[in-house]
C-alpha cells in the first residue's frame, strides 16, 4: 500500500516525536499513548483511525495544545508545541458554538480577536458562510440550527481564521447518515479548493478513505501507530468513489485492520 501519487512530499507540517501520554487516575495510571511517531506533511489530509479508548483525541489534543505529552514533542513548523496557538484551528463532536450569538457573529468572533478591519472582517464571514451554504442564517442564532447546520457554522468559523492546521475530532460523529454525507462532501471541495493541513479522526472507516490521502490507524491501547495507509485514489473525490473496486479494496483492508485491534480491546 505504498507509493501514493496524491500524497505531495512538501515537507512535515506537523512532527509527532516519540509522544507518550500517562493519565493518572482514582484507578493507577493509564498509558494513554506510547511512542508515536509520525508527520503530518504540509496541506495533507489525514484521517485516523483505531478502537475506541486508543488515545486519537489524546493526540489531538496534544496536537491542539490543550494537552501536554508526559514524554515526547510535538513540533509545527519546527517549532514545539506549547499550548494552543492561531495556527492550529481545532472542530470537536460537539459544535461548541456561543449560543448567544448569531452564525454571523461565531464566525466573525474569532477575526476579531485578530484585530482585523470591520470590511476584511465582512468579506471573510461571506466567503466562509458561502462555503458552508448558510448564507440565509447568517441572522439566526444556534439553536435554530440543525445539528448539521450547527457543524457546518463551526467548521466556517475554524476555516475565518485561517489556520495553518486543521484539527478535527469526529465532528461528523454526532450528525444522522444525510448530514453526515452533505457534510464529507462540502469539506472535500473545500479541502480540493485551499488544501488545508489537516488531521480528522474518525469511527468510520468510509469517511476516512474518501477525505484522506493517508489513513493512520492505531493500535489498541496503549495507542502507537499501527499502520498508515496510502488512499491512492485522485481528488476530485464523490460519494460515487465508495463504489469503486479501489475504495472497496481499501476499505476492506482498513477495517479488518481496525477489527483486529477491537478484538484486542476486548480480550
Ligand atoms: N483526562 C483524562 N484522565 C484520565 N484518563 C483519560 C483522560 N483522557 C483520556 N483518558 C484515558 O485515555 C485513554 C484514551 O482516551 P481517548 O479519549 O484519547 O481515546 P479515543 O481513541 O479518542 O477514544 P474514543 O474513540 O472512544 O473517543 C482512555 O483509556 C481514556 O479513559
Amino acid at each position: 500500500m505504498a507509493g501514493n501519487p496524491c500524497s505531495m512530499k512538501v515537507r512535515a507540517k506537523v512532527k509527532i516525536d516519540n509522544v507518550k501520554k500517562v493519565f493518572a487516575g482514582r484507578n493507577g495510571e493509564t498509558v494513554a499513548l506510547n511512542g508515536v511517531n509520525f508527520n503530518i506533511e504540509e496541506n495533507e489530509f489525514i484521517c485516523v483511525v483505531g478502537p475506541s479508548g486508543c488515545g486519537k483525541s489524546t493526540l489531538l489534543n496534544i496536537i491542539a495544545g490543550l494537552e501536554e505529552p508526559t514524554e515526547g514533542k510535538v513540533y509545527v513548523d519546527d517549532k514545539e508545541v506549547k499550548g494552543t496557538g492561531a495556527e492550529r484551528g481545532v472542530v470537536f463532536q460537539q459544535y461548541a458554538l456561543f449560543p448567544w450569538l448569531t452564525v454571523r457573529k461565531n464566525i466573525e468572533f474569532g477575526l476579531k480577536l485578530k484585530n482585523l478591519r470591520q470590511d476584511e472582517i465582512d468579506r471573510i464571514t461571506k466567503r466562509y458562510l458561502d462555503m458552508v451554504d448558510l448564507k440565509e442564517f447568517a441572522e439566526s442564532y444556534p439553536k435554530e440550527l440543525s445539528g448539521g447546520m450547527k457543524q457546518r457554522v463551526a467548521i466556517a468559523r475554524a476555516y475565518a481564521v485561517n489556520p495553518k492546521v486543521l484539527l478535527m475530532d469526529e465532528p461528523f460523529g454526532a450528525l444522522d447518515a444525510q448530514s453526515r454525507t452533505q457534510l464529507q462532501s462540502e469539506l472535500l471541495k473545500t479541502w480540493e479548493e485551499e488544501r488545508k493541513t489537516c488531521f480528522f479522526i474518525t469511527h468510520d472507516v468510509d469517511e476516512a478513505i474518501i477525505l484522506a490521502q493517508r489513513v493512520v490507524i492505531m493500535s489498541a491501547r496503549p495507542g502507537r501507530v499501527k499502520e498508515v495507509v496510502d488512499v491512492d485514489i485522485t481528488y476530485p473525490r464523490t460519494q460515487e468513489t465508495k463504489m469503486t473496486k479501489k475504495f472497496l479494496e481499501l476499505k476492506r483492508y482498513i477495517w479488518g485492520n481496525v477489527y483486529q485491534e477491537y478484538l484486542a480491546v476486548r480480550k
